[in-house]
């Protein structure tokens, strides 16, 4: 905890400002949240059709990989589960399908084809090619040519990321990915069409080679897991424990000043008038499109201006259509619990839903597109929409046997309700997928702070468009506020009642381990309040447990807690005796 607090605006109750809003509360500051629209989550939002159980779907984000560059996300989870929140803020992990056996190829308008990127070939979906290049590619899947195109350039991020992911940079970065199928490994356009509509969506391998190849990383993950009852159940508790007294919603920001004090004045634009509030500092955690529509505000570098305008947003669309059954799972030959079915219709994906597999009764189906194919829907009308998805799904399904009661599918028959979401007619317009060069020339320029205002979002950081990017970039601009901090753990729920109740003078017990933050280390552990604590050298910490007060010495360094020294971890603990350094 730095000696001295701070009053920090964050702009955006999305998750990286939520994120950045906890781990400031965490070390002892003062943040108030300034959200443009009525709910917190921006991009994590759960569509709810009505209450009963498994009737809703995920406009947003919806699956979390179990990988490495995710374990922040749990880390977060764990962190919510460990808080003693109310049951109905809950927030538990379901197992999440990103495929299942019965998932499908149609493309062409052929057949629906019981087979996924594995085993789809140019042969098996009849996709036109050259002599030339039949002859090496009809019978090669689409993931197998993914797979050999760039396991080479995955190899080099088994070592250290970031040295492996600036290497990457330096030498494929300028390039979309289509030129280095097409001019560096020689493959015909046509196979790269293939594999672009097996694998990905319209487009989308004009992206630069650093995108694609990040976004490879997570999609080769095997397990997946997404949040029971909706994703929107993270926000809402992360919200929960900021305190809504501290968060302002329909606070849209439409101004930014520097004080001749160095602080920063936010300009907030309610429904019927504008209000300056100054603070320490800012944290913009709002998408670049948003941020570019603040015009009331200084002007930052030319680099940082440039990466604001040019940071390439993909539009996504998806729509939840709730149907009196889930036929999906029983409509032979190629029932779905689980996974999703790629079409070059304009619905693209056919996403079932993980949640709720095999329940009889009503249940959602999702369809999602991406880039050039969700530009498609924008200019629709809802009912446009509504219209052409069912007539999509209808080619797909309709005729086809229910094998629960022999009954024939019709779509139209059985549709009850639907509901999508336009991203791109959003503030945040999609999601972040760089065009070639800009992770070379955007990125660092877009991170900078620019005096006490600071930045924060899924885009700042090298795993964008997911969740723990957003999380990473609001850590790490939370570490550029005050200094290196922890990222939240399950552990921390502890620490703040700790530093909380000795505050108040209030009794708690347990087991505390001291953090040197400047070092990242643990340097001291109590194990038993009971008992006195004996230390070396000066107090740094006084607390006060089972009506006894307590001292922690941490280390020898002269400045202790001013130098950001913390009770990081308790452990509900047996009686005992002592401290002992770590
Ligand atoms: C369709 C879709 C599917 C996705 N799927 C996944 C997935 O499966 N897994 C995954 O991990 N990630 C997924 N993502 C990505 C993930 O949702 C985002 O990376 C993440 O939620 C972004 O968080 P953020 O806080 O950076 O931005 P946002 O969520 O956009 O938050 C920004 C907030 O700022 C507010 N705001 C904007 N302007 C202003 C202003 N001027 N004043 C005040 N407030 C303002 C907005 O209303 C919003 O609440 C998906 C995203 C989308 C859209």
């Amino acid at each position: 905890m730095s000696s001295s607090k701070l009053s920090i605006a964050i702009v955006g109750g999305g998750i990286a400002g939520l994120y950045s809003g906890l781990a400031l509360q965490r070390e002892g500051h003062h943040v108030h949240i300034f959200e443009g629209s009525d709910r917190v989550g921006g991009r994590i939002h759960t569509h709810y059709f009505n209450d009963e159980e498994n009737q809703y779907f995920e406009a947003g984000a919806m699956r979390i990989p179990h990988s490495p560059h995710h374990g922040i996300v749990f880390d977060l989870v764990k962190f919510i589960q460990s808080s003693n929140l109310p049951s109905d803020l809950q927030v538990d992990l379901i197992p999440y399908k990103l495929t299942c056996s019965g998932n499908f190829v149609y493309i062409n308008r052929s057949t629906p084809k019981h087979q996924d990127a594995s085993s789809t070939t140019p042969r098996s979906i009849d996709w036109p090619l050259s002599e030339e290049a039949k002859a090496k590619f009809q019978d090669r899947s689409a993931q197998e040519l993914m797979l050999e195109a760039i396991s080479p350039l995955l190899q080099r991020l088994d070592g250290n990321f970031v040295d492996g992911f600036n290497e990457i940079c330096r030498e494929y970065d300028r390039y979309s990915f289509r030129y280095y199928l097409t001019y560096i490994l020689h493959w015909p356009t046509e196979v790269v069409d293939f594999i672009e509509t097996v694998t990905s969506q319209t487009n989308q391998f004009t992206l630069s080679v650093t995108e694609i190849v990040m976004e490879h990383i997570d999609f080769s993950t095997k397990e997946w897991s997404t949040i029971a009852r909706g994703m929107s159940r993270l926000p809402l508790a992360m919200a929960h424990l900021i305190g809504y007294k501290n968060i302002t919603f329909n606070a849209r920001v439409t101004g930014i000043r520097n004080q001749d004090d160095g602080r920063v004045s936010v300009s907030i634009s309610g429904c019927n008038a504008t209000v300056d509030v100054t603070f320490d500092k800012v944290i913009m955690a709002i998408p670049p499109p948003a941020l570019r529509m603040i015009t009331n505000r200084p002007a930052w570098s030319g680099q940082k201006e440039l990466a604001i305008r040019s940071m390439h947003f993909e539009s996504l669309y998806k729509m939840g259509l709730r149907f009196k059954t889930r036929f999906w799972e029983r409509a032979g030959p190629t029932p779905c619990r689980g996974g999703q079915s790629t079409t070059d219709l304009p619905i693209r994906w056919i996403v079932y839903p993980s949640n709720g597999i095999g329940d009889d009764g009503p249940g959602v189906l999702l369809v999602y597109s991406w880039m050039t194919d969700a530009d498609a829907w924008s200019p629709l009308t809802p009912e446009q929409r509504r219209e052409l998805a069912l007539s999509n799904l209808a080619e797909v399904y309709n005729g086809k046997i229910d094998s629960k009661d022999g009954s024939v599918i019709n779509v139209y028959d059985l549709i009850m309700a639907t509901s999508d979401t336009v991203w791109s007619a959003r503030n945040c317009t999609g999601d972040a997928k760089f065009m070639p060069g800009q992770f070379l020339s955007r990125f660092e320029a877009a991170r900078q702070p620019e005096g006490n205002i600071y930045f924060a979002g899924e885009h700042l950081s090298r795993h964008h468009t997911w969740i723990a990017g957003a999380l990473e970039s609001a850590w790490e601009t939370t570490c550029n506020i005050i200094g290196p901090i922890p990222k939240l753990g399950p552990s921390d729920v502890q620490q703040t009642t700790l530093a909380k109740a000795a505050e108040e003078g209030q009794d708690v017990g347990g087991v505390g381990v001291g953090v040197n933050k400047k070092q990242q280390r643990q340097v001291l552990e109590v194990t038993n309040w009971e008992s006195t604590v004996s230390t070396t050298g000066g107090i740094d910490f006084v607390f006060r447990l089972r009506n006894q007060l307590f001292g922690l010495d941490l280390d020898n360094d002269a400045s202790g807690r001013s130098a950001g020294v913390d009770i990081a971890r308790i452990i509900p603990g047996p009686q005992g005796a002592k401290v002992r350094r770590i």
